[in-house]
């Protein structure tokens, strides 16, 4: 006699987890010697770089772009003719991919757009669109938000995305400048090399931390960029985690690159004071995450000459974040914040209040005004 088959026990089915392209920008750089032109045209035909009437921009632009590829390329030549950006980006992409999918609760993809040379948005938006994602998270990798920077990648963004009809729901990321993870991860590593440089100081030499970020053309933020006012924010959190006691340290401003005036003070005047205090200096990229031509070259190699010839009486760096683990954690977790946080937390320049109150809620609100000026 046939017994009746038993029921079968049921199928555990767990729910699939949401497919997130996390898109990181940044600026790119030129990857062989004769790209140098190019990428130059790219970035001073960007109407956020080049503020000119747009009917003069494509002949100024190209002219500055001809004028500045000499020095430049003797830059990227001090690198082995190109610009490292893109593999230590490939780096941090792999590194918080892993971190997401490790955590479980999403199934995530990293891609990268580079604003002025490959892979830019367009490659950028198609390869997001082939994966198929539930959401796209725009995640700058620049800390503090500038028209010139997060602005002109978002704007580029939007256009690829709209040439190729990708419509996902999207979160954009403004900015992380009062983020503690990432002040945290960044006041590590000041820490770690300021302990350094002790050690090998003289104790009787006094050590000064500058704090160089990008600089901007003063008009720009005259305008409402909010870029400066972050930077200043990000500087005050690592100095508190910091906690050491009178620390002398300071703001400013390298990689001027056009005659206007620069906010300032110029990372090159501070240079000359410590000359004339008899001070070491360690130097601090505040505003860029990965290693390139401006910290490889011009902070290492050309600031450090010049700290010698104004009798600074010792130079140190502290490094980038490129893929630090305190960082990639920080980035991590900024991505399940603006998820949690829901897709109305960041506009355009700035960010509205966190929607579910988290204490210190990283995504600082730029002041409606300037948020207006912003968006202008
Ligand atoms: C008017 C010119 C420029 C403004 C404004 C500007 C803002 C800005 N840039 C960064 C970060 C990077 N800049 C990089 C290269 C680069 N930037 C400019 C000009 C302006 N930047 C030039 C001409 C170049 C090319 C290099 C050179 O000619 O010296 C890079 C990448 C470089 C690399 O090696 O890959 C980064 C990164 C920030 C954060 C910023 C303002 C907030
Ligand atoms: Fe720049
Ligand atoms: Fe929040």
């Amino acid at each position: 006699m046939d017994l009746p088959a038993e029921p079968s026990p049921p199928v555990a089915t767990s729910p699939r987890r949401p497919r997130v392209a996390v898109v990181l920008f940044n600026l790119g750089g030129p990857d062989a010697p004769e790209s140098v032109r190019p990428f130059l045209v790219n970035l001073f035909t960007d109407p956020a770089i080049l503020r000119v009437p747009g009917w003069v921009r494509p002949w100024l632009g190209r002219i500055i772009a001809w004028r500045r590829t000499r020095p430049a390329s003797e830059n990227y030549a001090i690198l082995g003719g190109r610009s490292p950006l893109l593999e230590l980006t490939q780096e941090q992409a792999e590194a918080l991919e892993s971190v997401l999918n490790a955590e479980g609760e999403v199934e995530a993809k990293a891609f990268i757009a580079m604003r002025y040379w490959h892979p830019m948005s367009d490659a950028c938006a198609a390869a997001v669109k082939a994966w198929g994602p539930d959401e796209i998270l725009l995640l700058p990798l620049y800390p503090q938000f500038s028209t010139t920077t997060t602005g002109s990648s978002m704007v580029a963004w939007d256009k690829a995305a709209a040439r190729i009809g990708l419509s996902v729901p999207t979160t954009t990321l403004c900015c992380f400048h009062s983020d503690p993870a990432f002040a945290d991860a960044t006041a590590r590593m000041v820490r770690d090399s300021y302990e350094k440089a002790r050690a090998e100081l003289d104790p009787a030499v006094k050590l000064r931390v500058l704090f160089s970020a990008h600089g901007l053309p003063e008009s720009i933020v005259t305008a409402g960029d909010p870029y400066q006012w972050q930077v200043e924010q990000s500087v005050e959190r690592v100095v508190e985690r910091l906690d050491i006691a009178d620390l002398d340290h300071v703001v400013c401003y390298q990689s001027r690159v056009t005659p206007q005036k620069w906010i300032g003070p110029s990372t090159e005047d501070e240079l000359e004071r410590a000359g004339h205090d008899k001070v070491a200096v360690l130097v601090v990229p505040i505003a860029f995450t990965s290693e390139h031509s401006e910290t490889l070259v011009e902070l290492d190699v050309e600031y450090r000459e010049e700290a010698e010839k104004l009798g600074v009486p010792g130079y140190f760096r502290t490094p980038a974040q490129n893929a630090d683990p305190g960082f990639i954690a920080a980035l991590a977790g900024l991505v399940r914040h603006a998820r949690c946080s829901g897709r109305s937390l960041c506009s355009f320049g700035g960010a509205r209040q966190c929607p579910k109150q988290h204490r210190d809620c990283p995504h600082e609100k730029v002041s409606a005004a300037r948020r207006a000026q912003v968006t202008a």
